[in-house]
């Protein structure tokens, strides 16, 4: 949606022309507040009076349609206070428009363009009173030539505004004028263009949704029906994180019944960048949507610390499944190596290599040790049974049944189950691993010496309270291996279950509540997300990989990332495991323009990938700083830093982000004081995120962390918007 073409007559900016359409659109955008504020009331009765939410799915579209205008009535404050215009566009038709889809979206106001129609975009759909459309939902048919309309092709739009707004106060129209020939002489049209007007603002702390200036090749991917696996790929900056998003909220819009009951799960790389993005789905009306940093995909766990490359890469490794896959089948380090008793006055023994042979009894067929407790204990039952014969007479000697049952009730039958085959939780098991001969003899054969050396040195340290985020990927391979303790299944919760007593459902709103209620409470380790969204997917690890696939057997996914902002080195075993989790069926889109970094900062971060990669594919930088980025050499990092980061802090509106290696990152944050717009992290932390300024402190020795240092380096100085400075010893890093 760059403005396409010239127009004829561009009011300028502060003219006549423009007052009166400002005052125009405050007028409309008033009238769509009370509209909102008389549905809030009566949503707030129907709900005293039980219906409320209920009526979804029951009278039809309309019906629906107030229902989630009910919700997004509660929300509206938070709107307000917190999200750019609740109506963001307006189309003026020209007369060969049709209704779509969803039906008639003529707004109830006088065409702008004769014969034709007006309708009004919006984070969701709303009608007045005579159910006309006063607002259409972004995600209906309705509104797509609003994303996808060009000059080339314009879908029957003759102007395309963008309303821009402070609560709800109209600040702002920036218009493209798509059909010059269908356009009356006096109609006016404002602005530069929307696109180039929202990327000139601050960057704040969160990422701001874009749903006003949604570009087509964007809404090519936003769009897509969800089967099988939608891959998005794009450099720095092309909106892949925002694409990820507003598909979440597509995809729930378009099938709410499949997804909101399935669940929509996206995962991002850290909890930096989980905070970062967190309020673009509320922006966008979908609270529905659970989102997780890798290092919190397993319940209980919440783990933001990195290992170091070398360690990462061996965590990572799909070798690691099958080297767990041994420990779990391992005998416990303080098992006891015997099992000796005394039944009916004759000793029965089960030694070393009994035992063992027992375990591996068990265990075959991928048996988890957890869940075949009780077999483990029948076998051992049944050996000491067995041995019986010719030591019982046969006249005397009990059947297996009874014998069994007087050992399973003895104390040391018990205390030595309990010890030999106990319930094992997988990080007692990543545990064991801090012995280096038995880490040795599960590691043998499958990683090389020198990583069974990395593997042993940080195991030794190992500390079940402190993991780090690629322990947590380990720790969900072994629960699956391991298995949980078979428990009787708790009686399901009847959802329709009044009192006591008293079984009865009077409405059907009353059933419908009660069925979303038990859709939506889903279960902390739950497993059967309709949609899974992963965004930077060029770092997830094979282990990564499998952990995330458990969560969505049935589902269909989106994933988007960046190959060449790889921290992950081995880009053939990652492909592998991901096809493992996400299945064959994909549909590819690609992204090319750059929207975030000034294009003079783009060229420094291009300059540093090409010449790793001579061939690479990159995106065009759209917009110009006017400054170029400065690089500082120095022997003395900690000052040049601290004034970097006070020059930059005066020349930026928005956010400061000081990015160091992961060695470093720590010793870098304690130069620095606490400042609210300002962010230490690491290279790897920085990915996914942006910040108006940022200073990288020793490029060299990020780019010389690991196999993937240039990559992390590239992801480094591609998350500024308007102004880059460098700290570091010398320039060899810069091309
Ligand atoms: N159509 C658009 N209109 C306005 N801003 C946009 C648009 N697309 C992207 N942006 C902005 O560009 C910036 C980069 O977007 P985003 O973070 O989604 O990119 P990315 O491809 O995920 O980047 P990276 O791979 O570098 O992390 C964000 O500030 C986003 O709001």
């Amino acid at each position: 949606m760059l403005s396409e073409g010239a127009a004829p007559a561009r009011a300028a900016a502060g003219s006549e022309v423009e007052a009166a359409e400002l005052s125009a659109e405050q007028r409309y955008v008033d009238r769509v507040y009370r509209r909102l504020d008389a549905l809030r009331l009566t949503a707030a009765e129907s709900e005293k009076a039980g219906y409320g939410i209920a009526k979804v799915g029951n009278h039809g579209a309309y019906v629906e349609r107030d229902a989630m205008v009910y919700h997004a009535a509660r929300r509206r404050l938070a709107l307000d206070a917190e999200y750019e215009g609740l109506v963001f566009g307006r189309l003026d038709m020209g007369p060969g428009a049709r209704p779509p889809d969803g039906g008639p979206a003529s707004a109830p106001v006088e065409p702008a363009v004769p014969g034709g129609e007006v309708r009004y975009i919006g984070r969701l759909g709303l009608r007045d009173e005579r159910y006309e459309p006063l607002v259409v939902d972004w995600r209906a048919p309705a509104a797509a030539p609003f994303y996808r309309a060009t000059a080339a092709d314009a879908m029957d739009v003759v102007r395309r505004r963008t309303i821009r707004s402070q609560g709800e106060r109209v600040v702002g129209v920036e218009d493209d004028l798509l059909d010059p020939d269908a356009a009356p002489e006096d109609l006016p049209v404002i602005g530069e263009g929307a696109l180039l007007a929202s990327l000139g603002r601050a960057t704040g702390h969160g990422m701001r949704d874009i749903v006003a200036t949604i570009q087509k090749e964007q809404d090519d991917a936003i769009r897509s029906p969800a089967a099988g696996v939608t891959i998005v790929r794009g450099g720095p900056g092309t909106g892949k994180t925002a694409v990820a998003l507003h598909r979440a909220a597509y995809l729930l819009y378009n099938d709410r019944n499949r997804f909101e009951s399935g669940g929509v799960l996206v995962v991002g790389p850290s909890e930096v960048f989980v905070d970062y993005v967190a309020r673009v789905l509320p922006s966008l009306g979908e609270e529905a949507v659970t989102l997780r940093a890798l290092g919190k995909l397993v319940p209980g766990i919440s783990a933001d610390r990195y290992d170091p490359p070398a360690l990462a890469a061996a965590k990572g490794s799909v070798r690691m499944a099958r080297l767990l896959a041994r420990a779990a089948r391992d005998e416990a380090p303080d098992a006891p190596d015997r099992f000796r008793i005394i039944y009916k006055g004759e000793l029965l023994t089960l030694d070393r290599k009994a035992l063992a042979d027992l375990r591996r009894t068990v265990l075959q067929n991928g048996a988890r040790r957890n869940a075949v407790r009780a077999k483990a204990a029948g076998w051992v039952l049944d050996a000491l049974w067995k041995q019986t014969d010719g030591l019982i007479p046969k006249a005397i000697r009990p059947p297996r049944e009874e014998t069994a049952q007087d050992i399973a009730e003895r104390p040391e039958f018990r205390a030595f189950m309990a010890k030999w085959w106990p319930v094992l939780r997988p990080v007692d098991v990543l545990g064991w691993l801090r012995d280096p001969q038995r880490l040795r003899r599960y590691a043998e054969g499958i990683y090389s010496n020198n990583q069974i050396d990395v593997l042993t040195k940080a195991f030794r340290r190992f500390d079940p309270e402190n993991l780090t985020v690629a322990d947590v990927a380990l720790v969900d391979e072994l629960d699956e291996l391991l298995g949980r303790p078979k428990v009787k299944a708790a009686p399901r919760k009847d959802p329709f279950h009044v009192m006591d007593g008293v079984h009865e459902v009077s409405t059907h709103a009353d059933r419908m509540a009660a069925a979303r209620r038990v859709a939506t409470e889903r279960p902390a380790d739950y497993r059967e997300y309709a949609h899974i969204v992963v965004d930077e997917s060029q770092d997830v690890t094979p282990m990564q990989w499998r952990m995330i696939g458990r969560r969505g057997e049935f589902a269909s996914w989106t994933v988007v990332g960046d190959p060449a902002q790889a921290a992950w080195g081995d880009a053939a075993e990652a492909t592998r495991a991901m096809t493992e989790a996400v299945g064959t069926r994909r549909k590819e889109f690609a992204l090319t323009t750059n929207y975030r970094n000034a294009a003079e900062i783009f060229e420094v971060a291009a300059a540093v990938i090409r010449r790793a990669e001579p061939g690479i594919a990159l995106p065009r930088a759209v917009r110009k700083a006017g400054v170029d980025p400065r690089h500082v050499v120095t022997a003395d990092p900690r000052t040049a830093t601290v004034e970097a980061v006070e020059r930059i802090l005066g020349e930026v509106d928005g956010t400061v982000g000081v990015i160091a290696s992961t060695a470093r990152r720590d010793e870098v944050a304690g130069w620095l004081p606490a400042e609210e717009r300002l962010q230490v992290v690491s290279g790897l932390e920085a990915k996914g995120m942006e910040y108006d300024g940022v200073i990288v402190v020793e490029p060299g020795a990020i780019a010389a962390e690991g196999r993937s240092g240039v990559a992390t380096l590239y992801v480094a100085l591609s998350r500024a918007t308007q102004r880059l400075t460098t700290v570091g010893k010398d320039l060899s890093w810069l091309p």
